[in-house]
C-alpha cells in the first residue's frame, strides 16, 4: 500500500496578515516537491486570505465545532470554515483537549461535522509524560483514538496524528523505537476497527517537535505518513527541508 506523504503545518495562535509572504513561499516550497501533500492548518482569520493565495498547499482549520449554526458564541462551524477557503480541519489537538475541555465524544462529532462539509479531518491523540512514564502509553493511545474515531472513518478523508504532549514545543522527542512502536500499534488498532485494507491507507502522522534535523529519520519509519509541524512550519525556511525529507522518504 502506497501512502502519500502528508505533511502539515499548524500555525496554532500565531499569524497576520504580514505573514501571508511566508505562506507563499511554503507554496513555493511545496510545489517543487509533487510527490508530498503539504498543508497549512492557519488560524481562521487568514484562512481566506491564505487560500487566495495558496498555490501548492491546502488551507486548513485548527478547529470546529460540531454543530453546524446555532448559539455558541465565538465558534465556528465546519461550513463556514469551507466557505472561508478551508478545505480541512485538525480536531482533537492536545492543547484543545486540556484548553478546551474537549472530551473524545466531543472530538468525534466535530471529525463528523466537518467531513458532512466534505472537509479532511486530523484527528490528534498523544499521551503525557506522566502516562508516557508510567508505561501505559500505548494502551492510553489506542483507548483514546478509538473513543475518538469518527463513524465511517476513511482513508480518502481522515488521518491521524500522534502527537505525544511531552513533545510539543520541548525540543525532545521519543525514540524512534518508541514512535514505530507507537504508529504500529495505531495501525493495529485501525485495522481491527476499521478493516484491514482501510487501516493500510490510512496515514498516521507524526507531531512533535518535528525539524530539519529529526525529520530524515522519523520519516523512514514504516508506519510514518508525515508530519504535523508545529514552530517549524511558521517559515519556508525551517519548513521546506521537512517537506523534503518527506519526499526523501517517499
Ligand atoms: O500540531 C503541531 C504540534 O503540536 C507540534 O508542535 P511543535 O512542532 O511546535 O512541537
Amino acid at each position: 500500500m502506497t501512502r502519500k506523504m502528508l505533511v502539515a503545518g499548524n500555525w496554532k495562535m500565531n499569524g497576520l496578515r504580514a505573514h501571508l509572504a511566508d505562506i507563499a513561499a511554503i507554496g513555493d516550497a511545496a510545489k517543487a516537491h509533487p510527490g508530498v501533500e503539504v498543508g497549512l492548518y492557519v488560524p481562521a482569520t487568514l484562512i481566506t486570505a491564505a487560500a487566495e493565495r495558496a498555490d501548492g498547499i491546502f488551507v486548513g482549520a485548527q478547529d470546529c465545532h460540531a454543530k453546524s449554526t446555532g448559539a455558541h458564541t465565538g465558534c465556528l462551524g465546519a461550513a463556514m470554515l469551507g466557505e472561508a477557503g478551508a478545505t480541512s480541519v485538525i480536531v482533537g489537538h492536545s492543547e484543545r483537549r486540556t484548553d478546551q475541555h474537549e472530551s473524545d465524544a466531543d472530538i468525534a462529532a466535530k471529525a463528523l461535522a466537518a467531513r458532512a462539509e466534505d472537509l479532511s479531518v486530523v484527528l490528534c491523540v498523544g499521551e503525557s509524560l506522566e502516562t508516557r512514564d508510567s508505561g501505559s502509553a500505548v494502551s492510553f493511545v489506542l483507548d483514546q483514538l478509538l473513543a475518538s474515531l469518527p463513524e465511517g472513518a476513511a482513508a480518502d478523508w481522515l488521518s491521524i496524528a500522534y502527537e505525544p504532549i511531552w513533545a510539543i514545543g520541548t525540543g525532545r522527542i521519543p525514540t524512534m523505537e518508541q514512535i514505530a512502536e507507537m504508529h504500529g500499534a495505531i495501525r493495529g488498532a485501525l485495522a481491527a476497527r476499521l478493516g484491514a485494507e482501510t487501516a493500510a491507507a490510512m496515514r498516521i502522522l507524526y507531531g512533535g517537535s518535528v525539524n530539519a534535523g529529526n525529520a530524515a529519520d522519523i520519516f523512514t519509519l514504516e508506519d510514518v505518513d508525515g508530519g504535523l509541524v508545529g514552530g517549524a512550519s511558521l517559515k519556508a525556511e525551517t519548513f521546506g527541508p521537512i517537506i523534503t525529507a518527506a519526499d526523501a522518504a517517499s
